[in-house]
């Protein structure tokens, strides 16, 4: 029976001074404290390090705290980061500047054979990068290991060290995809030894996948105009863009914003289900509100899309540099990392479905998708999920399973969740019916917000498309988006 502490007032933190590790603790002991997720809970390869997505909070919900890192730190002293930090700033331009002049193009003696892949400014001043400072960044010990810490393992040092492995693996993915989706004509086959060596190594420090996933296109890139002032849209901008302009600016600032508005409902989940546990019928229903004003909240922002996003420029500008590849038709066999493997590699792109707040309520609620297709599909983006993230869906999941009430994992002196369609469904008379009514409204806001979204995959994508398309995640996505919204409709409770 997997559970541990729970946030009941919003904000919860990694064990810290008092609590906190001590020097000498090994980093596989440490435990998050994020939510009511226990790292002890997380899938067996996930490294046990410090995370800026260590806590999940009522303010933010499941976006990183402190505020995204906005540069390597190592760039202020090593030459080699600075020259990455400036590639990067420098994306949009190079972007522009490739498909400015055909004479630009060189279309031969690419990775793959030449098989008319263009070598223009963007892909040759990438390949021309020193090589990325590993050692530093990774602090490899006197054998080539590394240790993924810092030397002296004191908490703020390990805090800022999670923090800098996030921002280098921000930094590659969106250089390596820019690489990739940048250049017009076909993708290479080979991500260069450059890119993809670098990209793997730090990818695997943070216990991540290398390839752009929704946590670094848009949970971790992002910064506050008033830092004083909430995480909203019209207080947020975005840290790094592939192309530029206000579509792929605000495509990716609603998400954020979405993410934030989910944070009240998503930091009570833990005790929700306790509450469940614990026959506590007032507070089921409150944090059965709570979850149907958060996804209220999400259409609202949801609606505004269209305000500085265009459908058309979507379709055409803003979604390609997200793809992935697998079951994408444009790299049928997937990518080779050269330096890494010599076999393809076959990865989803980016998408909404790697954010967890839908996945958090599916399970908080009880929703199973039963088509076996569309909960792999969901069941393969947690992998694209930050660990803590993980590890908080998964003590979600894991006190569906229990009956009646206890303590949660061993240790964590947390009282066990329990089912929550379970309890309203035999919650009987006295709160049974206003727990119905409230458990149903959450089940309809979330078909609600899974319908506006189908419309909008169709208007942003399947409306353009000349031929068949998956999405940037490479779903079949208008059936699958159907099928996740027709499921949750058939969650709701009919009355006896
Ligand atoms: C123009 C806006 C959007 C478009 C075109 C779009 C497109 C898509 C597509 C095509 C998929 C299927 C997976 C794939 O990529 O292959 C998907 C899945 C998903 N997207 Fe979006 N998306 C948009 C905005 C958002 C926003 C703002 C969110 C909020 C977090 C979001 C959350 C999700 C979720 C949770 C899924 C998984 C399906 C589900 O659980 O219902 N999307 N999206």
């Amino acid at each position: 029976m997997a559970h541990a502490r729970a946030a009941t007032h919003g904000r919860c933190h990694r064990a810290r001074p008092g609590a906190r590790p001590s020097r000498s603790r090994p980093l596989a002991e440490r435990r998050v404290v994020c939510g009511h997720a226990s790292a002890a809970a997380a899938p067996s390869a996930v490294p046990q390090l410090p995370s800026p997505f260590d806590s999940i909070t009522a303010e933010r919900g499941f976006l990183p705290s402190p505020d995204p890192r906005r540069a390597l730190v190592l760039s202020r002293h090593n030459d080699a980061a600075a020259a990455w930090e400036a590639a990067l700033a420098e994306l949009p331009k190079l972007a522009v500047a490739v498909q400015s002049t055909s004479t630009d193009v060189v279309s031969s003696s690419i990775s793959n054979g030449g098989s008319g892949v263009s070598k223009g400014v963007l892909r040759r001043t990438l390949e021309a990068l020193p090589p990325f400072p590993l050692g530093q960044l990774l602090l490899l010990d006197s054998a080539g290991h590394s240790s993924a810490a810092p030397a002296h393992g004191e908490q703020q040092q390990q805090d800022d060290h999670g923090e800098e492995l996030w921002r280098a693996y921000l930094l590659l993915s969106f250089l390596a995809h820019a690489y990739m989706w940048c250049e017009p004509g076909p993708p290479p086959a080979v991500l260069p030894a450059v890119l993809a060596v670098p990209w793997a190594r730090v990818a695997a420090a943070v216990g991540m996948p290398p390839i752009l996933t929704y946590a670094t296109y848009n949970l971790y890139n992002w910064r506050r105009l008033d830092p004083s002032a909430p995480v909203r849209l019209g207080n947020i901008v975005c840290l790094h863009n592939f192309l530029g302009g206000p579509d792929e600016e605000w495509f990716r600032l609603v998400h954020v914003d979405i993410e934030a508005r989910a944070g009240p409902a998503v930091a009570g989940l833990a005790r929700l289900q306790q509450a469940a546990a614990q026959d506590d019928a007032p507070s089921v229903l409150a944090g059965l509100r709570g979850v149907s004003s958060a996804l209220r909240e999400m259409q609202g922002t949801l609606s505004r899309m269209g305000e500085k996003c265009d459908p058309y420029i979507y379709y055409q500008r803003v979604r390609t540099p997200m793809s992935g590849w697998r079951n994408n038709p444009d790299l049928p066999q997937g990518l080779i990392y050269e330096g890494v493997s010599d076999q393809p590699v076959q990865l989803y792109g980016e998408t909404g479905a790697q954010s967890s707040v839908l996945h958090a309520f599916d399970a908080a609620l009880g929703v199973q998708h039963e088509q076996v297709w569309l909960r792999d599909y969901l069941g393969t983006m947690v992998a694209h999920m930050p660990p803590p993230h993980r590890a908080f869906l998964a003590a979600l999941a894991a006190a569906n399973s229990n009956t009646g009430t206890g303590t949660g994992t061993a240790g964590s002196g947390q009282p066990a969740g329990a089912n929550v369609r379970t309890y309203v469904l035999g919650a009987g008379g006295g709160a049974g019916g206003e727990l119905r009514d409230a458990y149903n409204e959450a089940v309809a806001e979330m078909e609600k917000f899974r319908s506006q979204h189908k419309a909008f995959a169709y208007n942003y994508i399947a409306k353009w498309a000349k031929r068949e398309t998956t999405g940037t995640g490479g779903s079949d996505f208008m059936p699958a988006l159907a099928g996740y919204r027709d499921t949750t409709q058939k969650h709701l409770l009919v009355p006896p």
